[in-house]
């Protein structure tokens, strides 16, 4: 017997971030949205924790214990005082190192997996407060839909979405470090004030709305010029997706992936279509969102 569970990606559509505090953390105000990019999880009855993985990216993922599927096991066995005798493979599909919480993501599809399989039946705020444990984005990655994310972005609260928003998403040549990223936005930010981060009314409205046009106008990223700063070609990524007819282009969370919001699926094939030509990026996909979290399949 084995159980299955399917989880997307995130594009963060407002990011705003404060300053550091005494933990190394930075209290956000980080707006969420799932978008159909999806990575699978299969967990099956094994002799001891073992991770397999396989995708384009797969040579880029630990298959040791600090995989966050494998610490996801481990954090639930430890909970309910069982081995984790799991064999868990990931069919990765989410970019690595993209700032698309590709490993938050097999974190909550590999928690939600071992409960089922194991019969645990942890309650959802237990889960949460594994997910919580594991990294800021991981419980998002369990709720999925649109949600707005406190404290270090893992305190949910979950907001209306009122139509589809289309996205296309260019992956770059290389991958950027979280943690580093959020170290350049400090040093950028030394010797300034920085105010504490708020959820922008714009961003929630166009949501609830459904309005392309309007999300356009309102989303920000707190965290791209520090992207920028360690991965300064990314700019022609935007301007070449800017150029081709998208409403609004930025980074995705901490990169460095960029996004670029579309009308319609029509115009997210004519702006995928040019950034793949624009030779400005490594590859190029197309997803829309919001889309559910972690779900047995
Ligand atoms: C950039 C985002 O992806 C936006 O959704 C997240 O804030 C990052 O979430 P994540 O990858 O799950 O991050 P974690 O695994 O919790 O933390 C990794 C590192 O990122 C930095 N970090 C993360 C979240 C946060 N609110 N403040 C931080 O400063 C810290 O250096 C931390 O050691
Ligand atoms: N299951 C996993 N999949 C991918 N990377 C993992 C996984 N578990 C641990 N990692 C490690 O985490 C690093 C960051 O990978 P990940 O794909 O989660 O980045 P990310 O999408 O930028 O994250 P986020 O958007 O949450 O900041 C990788 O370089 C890898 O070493």
């Amino acid at each position: 017997m084995s159980v299955t569970v399917r989880v997307p990606a995130k594009v963060n559509v407002q990011l705003a971030v404060g300053a550091a505090r005494p933990d190394g953390f930075h209290d956000l105000a980080n707006v969420f949205l799932a978008v159909g990019l999806y990575d699978e999880v299969t967990a099956t009855p094994a002799e001891e924790l073992r991770i397999t993985c396989a995708g384009p990216d797969a040579g880029q993922v630990p298959l040791d214990r600090t995989n966050l599927a494998a610490r996801a096991a481990l954090a639930l066995a430890e909970r309910y005082g069982r081995e984790p005798a799991v064999h868990l493979h990931i069919a990765k599909d989410i970019p690595v190192a993209g700032g698309m919480a590709g490993g938050s993501a097999d974190g909550a599809a590999a928690l939600v997996a071992c409960d089922a399989l194991w019969g645990t039946h942890a309650s959802r705020a237990e889960l949460l407060d594994i997910c919580a444990e594991l990294g800021s984005d991981v419980p998002f990655s369990l709720v999925g839909g649109a949600a707005l994310g406190t404290g270090r972005g893992e305190k949910l609260t979950p907001l209306e979405v009122g139509g589809t928003f289309h996205w296309v998403f260019a992956m770059a040549e290389r991958g950027l470090s979280t943690p580093a990223v959020f170290r350049e936005f400090d040093r950028l930010a030394e010797g300034r004030d920085i105010p504490e981060p708020v959820a922008s009314d714009d961003v929630l409205d166009a949501l609830a709305k459904g309005d392309a046009d309007a999300l356009a106008a309102a989303v920000t990223n707190d965290l791209q010029p520090a992207a920028l700063s360690l991965y300064p070609e990314l700019s022609a990524t935007l301007a070449a997706g800017e150029a081709a007819g998208a409403l609004t282009s930025l980074v995705s969370g901490s990169g460095p992936t960029t996004a670029f919001l579309v009308r319609d699926s029509a115009s997210a094939d004519a702006v995928a279509e040019a950034l793949r030509a624009s030779g400005t990026c490594r590859s190029v996909r197309v997803a829309a969102g919001a889309v559910a979290g972690a779900t047995v399949v």
